[in-house]
């Protein structure tokens, strides 16, 4: 990794995560499930799924092409509904939450980088991480200011004004990283996030996730498949056939036996 991409130092940091306490629940799953319709068949995406996640807690999902990730991360953030359970985010029911309210938590509360990093094309890096401040109708000083900040934490301070086409895969995710955290969110969503990135960058890129985990206390779950990132999470949750078999609880203990 390039010098000028280092992260800045995670304490930098640690004063804007609201006072957040480190450790404290901020994701409840529980007994989650999601069906499709495929013809006459019904798939059974994600099933009877239960866990907790915390504060300040990096979180892999890993599993198979088709044991459910993208299903499971989507229903966390509010993108698809279950068709049983209940999901909690920072004290909210997203399984109860109306479409305004969701995409109010979603603004707000859940950040989202995707494999495919989203960015629009026409727009600068510092355009992109703009936009979700846009939306969120903060005033321009401080969306200049606090796009600045966001983009030097990511390491790409020199590259505001570049057009994602003029960035590598690694610099455009950063900018993606970047923009999932404009409004401060509680939870970070990843699906893939170094999918499409050499071995390498993508490692660089979830040193960076795993520190700003660290450093601001927020909640990320990240699904992979690669074997080496798995390393860099504090708990892995393992998904077969849309299954939760491991990592439900800190302990390995599956939430919905601690329920009784
Ligand atoms: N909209 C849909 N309609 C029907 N079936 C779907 C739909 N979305 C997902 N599925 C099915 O649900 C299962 C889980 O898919 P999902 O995309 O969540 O898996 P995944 O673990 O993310 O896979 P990958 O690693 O390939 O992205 C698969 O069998 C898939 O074909």
């Amino acid at each position: 990794m390039a010098e000028e991409e280092r992260p800045v130092d995670a304490q930098e940091w640690s004063s804007s995560n609201g006072g957040r306490p480190v450790g404290e629940e901020l994701l409840r799953v529980e007994g989650v499930g999601r069906d499709y319709r495929a013809g006459d068949r019904v798939v059974h995406a994600v099933r009877d799924v239960s866990f907790t996640a915390r504060r300040g807690e990096l979180v892999a999902v890993r599993g198979r092409s088709g044991a459910g990730k993208t299903t499971l991360l989507n229903l966390i953030g509010g993108l698809d509904r279950p068709t049983s359970g209940r999901i909690q985010v920072a004290g909210h029911e997203i399984t109860a939450a109306g479409a305004r309210e969701l995409l109010e938590l979603r603004r707000s509360t859940i950040g989202f980088v995707f494999q495919s990093f989203g960015l629009i094309p026409i727009l600068s890096a510092a355009e992109n991480v703009g936009v979700p401040l846009r939306l969120a109708k903060r005033p321009r000083a401080e969306r200049e200011e606090r796009v600045t900040m966001l983009l030097e934490m990511v390491g790409l301070g020199a590259q505001t004004a570049q057009r994602p086409y003029e960035l590598s895969g690694g610099q455009q995710q950063r900018v993606a990283v970047a923009r999932a955290l404009a409004n401060d969110p509680a939870l970070l969503i990843a699906d893939e996030p170094t999918g499409q990135l050499d071995s390498e960058t993508g490692r660089s890129i979830m040193d960076l996730l795993r520190a700003l985990v660290h450093a601001r206390g927020m909640t990320a779950l990240v699904a992979t498949h690669d074997p080496t990132l798995i390393d860099l999470a504090d708990r892995v949750l393992t998904l077969r056939d849309g299954r939760l078999v491991d990592g439900a609880g800190q302990d390995g203990t599956a939430l919905t036996a601690a329920l009784g």
